[in-house]
């Protein structure tokens, strides 16, 4: 997120439409810009519907059989998600001639194809863009180079799958798809926070200073030596407030309790850093602009014990108030951890299922950032190719 000018704002308006009401405007933008193929409303909701797919290749491995209800595909490697680790796990396993199919879901989780980027304006830490560039134009890029390499992009959302036995199945509401391996590259959704002033219309202010991504957003001249706010309690929140001390002029942590849920290391560094104020027992009820009400301006903040509301001038205000990957519909078929990630194997992308494996921020609480997610991308595309090479499926062909 980067905020400057009039021009920015329409912009950044325009072009995305950002958070939760802005999903469908993201979608919008993302549907219309990606794939000459997509001109129609992907196909999830019937079982007779017709899926959305693009091929930049025009021959994909999977091979089709219409039946009078669903589509079945046959491929060596189902891909699940359009976020970077997605489409660079395409990129890869297309130019290894896999022929991925690459499921980008439609709406999943509230996200658009593309996924959490296309809900943002500048990206400026991704390297190779000097100058930044916009969320939704970097995923735009990226699924046209996976379709470039002939991966298979299918515009439906994975309702559920069966890894009981080989080949996995892969099922939407109107295709059915036979692997021989699959990459999960779900992601993760931000949670957010719903009061006044929190959401992306007209009076919101969210990406005009409301933000889910501290590393991402916190370096952004709106935020430099300006009182800031982090709203969480957690792991994150403490590493959210260090990180903006070092930007802002002030760091509030405001949380709901009395105490924090973090480790004590974590409680440490922020209670002895003397940019940091702690509003205990305290909840944000409302944000307002600025003197010309385009950027935050400040946040009322209750105490939940006195009841009382008093004014923060903040510019910028953090949730750090967990994420929730999106693996709710692989039903227990994966081993994940207690926060519901994916556990994979460390130094690797396997995951509990042999020859299913996992990327990007569906399996990383802990980094969560574009690039890391595209390394894993990468990382799952040779161990899927490697995967398949050891059961004689794929010659050695990456190298
Ligand atoms: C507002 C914001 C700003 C950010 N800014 C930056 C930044 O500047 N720099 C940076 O490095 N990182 C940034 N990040 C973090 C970055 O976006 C994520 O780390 C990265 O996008 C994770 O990529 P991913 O491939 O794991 O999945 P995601 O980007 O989460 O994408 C996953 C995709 O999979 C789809 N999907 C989910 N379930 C299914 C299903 N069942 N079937 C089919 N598809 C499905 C989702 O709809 C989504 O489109 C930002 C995040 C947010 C929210």
């Amino acid at each position: 997120m980067r905020i400057f000018s009039d021009k920015f704002f329409t912009k950044a308006r325009n072009l995305i439409g950002l958070g939760l009401a802005s999903s469908t405007s993201a979608a919008a933008v993302a549907a219309s810009t990606s794939a000459a193929s997509s001109s129609s409303p992907p196909a999830t909701a019937t079982a007779t519907a017709t899926s959305t797919t693009s091929s930049g290749a025009g021959d994909t491995s999977s091979s089709e059989a219409e039946t009078s209800h669903r589509k079945t595909l046959k491929t060596k490697l189902c891909i699940i998600g359009s976020g970077p680790a997605a489409h660079t796990a395409a990129i890869y396993a297309a130019r290894a001639e896999l022929k991925p199919v690459l499921f980008e879901g439609w709406m999943a989780n509230g996200v658009a194809p593309g996924g959490q980027l296309t809900t943002t304006t500048d990206v400026e830490n991704f390297p190779g863009f000097p100058a930044g560039i916009l969320g939704p134009e970097l995923m735009e890029r990226c699924r046209e180079q996976s379709t470039r390499f002939g991966a298979e992009v299918v515009t439906e959302t994975v309702t559920t799958v069966d890894f009981s036995e080989r080949p996995f199945r892969v099922f939407t509401d109107s295709t059915t798809v036979e692997a021989e391996s699959v990459i999960i590259a779900t992601g993760a959704v931000a949670k957010r926070l719903n009061f006044a002033g929190a959401g992306d219309g007209p009076d919101g202010f969210w990406n005009l200073g409301i933000s889910a991504c501290a590393v991402c957003d916190g370096a952004a001249p709106i935020f430099r030596k300006r009182p800031l706010a982090v709203i969480g309690g957690g792991d994150s929140a403490m590493e959210e407030a260090s990180f903006l001390s070092k930007f802002g002029s002030k760091v509030y942590i405001i949380h709901r309790k009395d105490r924090f849920r973090a480790s004590k290391i974590m409680q440490g560094k922020v209670m002895s850093n003397p940019k940091i104020e702690v509003l205990w027992n305290s909840v944000v009820v409302g944000a307002y602009g600025d003197d010309k009400g385009r950027v935050l301006g400040g946040v009322k903040v209750k105490n939940v014990v006195t009841g009382v509301v008093t004014d923060l001038k903040v510019s910028g205000l953090f949730f750090a108030i967990g994420h929730e990957p999106a693996t709710k519909f692989l039903d227990g078929q994966l081993e994940l951890d207690s926060d519901g990630y994916i556990v994979t194997k460390p130094g690797t992308t396997k995951t509990s299922v042999e020859g299913v494996f996992a990327a990007g921020d569906v399996q990383d609480k802990k980094y969560r950032q574009a690039i890391t997610a595209a390394g894993t991308g990468c990382m799952a595309a040779l161990d899927a190719e490697h995967y398949l090479q050891g059961v004689g499926l794929q010659e050695d062909k990456s190298d």
